[in-house]
């Protein structure tokens, strides 16, 4: 694919989403003039608070706008639960970002899992797939489905949206979506996008931050065994289109060259 993720380390969370938020204005920008919608799969775990601190603070300056009613969200993962369970990732970010959006403002088009299947999760994970040809094109027509935009997390292991070290799903070449039933995280039962889907997007950004993730961060970017782990793999296989967004202390102890603003 070419070229070197981009590293990126922060002093502090303020700084990391002043910096987060104007990425994804760029990515926004982009997909925008791309197709005039902005298509963005988002993960769990600390992300949509994350995301929160960076998107919710009202633009006023040109350019600095988020245009919410373009943006069409995905889930780059999802917990074989209903939407409203306390596992939800759909939920989560309903809580922390969606639910605290201006009332006056265009609402985006959240594609949420069918929750009708979450006890069968590999009709869950089919059903979601359907869900991305709908909105992207059908498989016959397109390799893969484009996000505009991928917002992902890292696992203490390495693992990034429910693709874990050393799982088969790893090798899943076809499927956009699959079901998995062994997730080490809890709830065991997930779907998740494939590799493939998530290192074809045009933009992919972790977010990793505090010292539990400083280990891990030293394996993925200076160690040989570090990129053999999904998050590894997510940094072969995008490039230069992978960057990341950390705080000091998670990458304090990484000798991969840091940038400290964009
Ligand atoms: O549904 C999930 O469990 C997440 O999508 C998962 O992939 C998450 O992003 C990582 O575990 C990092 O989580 P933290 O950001 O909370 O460390």
């Amino acid at each position: 694919m070419g070229g070197q993720p981009t590293l990126y380390s922060f002093s502090d969370i303020e700084a990391l989403t002043a910096s987060l938020r104007s990425y994804i204005l760029n990515a926004q920008k982009a997909g925008l003039e791309r197709h005039n919608v902005f298509k963005v799969a988002v993960s769990g775990g600390s992300l949509p608070n994350i995301l929160a601190k960076a998107l919710l603070p009202q633009g006023n300056t040109h350019g600095d706008t988020i245009q919410w009613g373009r943006w069409e969200i995905f889930f780059a993962d999802e917990r074989a639960v209903p939407l409203d369970g306390a596992d939800s990732n759909y939920r989560l970010l309903k809580e922390e970002l969606l639910d605290k959006l201006p009332a006056d403002a265009p609402k985006p088009k959240v594609h949420t899992i069918h929750e009708q299947y979450v006890d069968d999760v590999q009709e869950l994970a089919d059903q979601y797939e359907q869900v991305l040809v709908g909105s992207f094109a059908a498989k016959d027509s397109v390799r893969l489905p484009l996000f505009d935009l991928l917002l992902l997390g890292c696992g203490p292991d390495g693992h990034t949206c429910s693709l874990f070290p050393q799982h088969e799903l790893l090798r899943e070449a076809d499927a956009w979506v699959v079901p998995i039933f062994d997730s080490p995280k809890p709830p065991p039962q997930r779907i998740t996008l494939t590799l493939p889907v998530v290192t074809h997007g045009l933009r992919i950004a972790f977010v990793a931050t505090g010292g539990n993730k400083e280990d891990i961060l030293k394996e993925i970017f200076d160690k040989e065994e570090g990129q053999g782990l999904p998050c590894g793999l997510v940094n072969e296989g995008g490039g230069e289109r992978v960057s990341w967004f950390t705080d000091q202390s998670a990458a304090a102890g990484v000798s991969y060259p840091r940038k400290g603003s964009l």
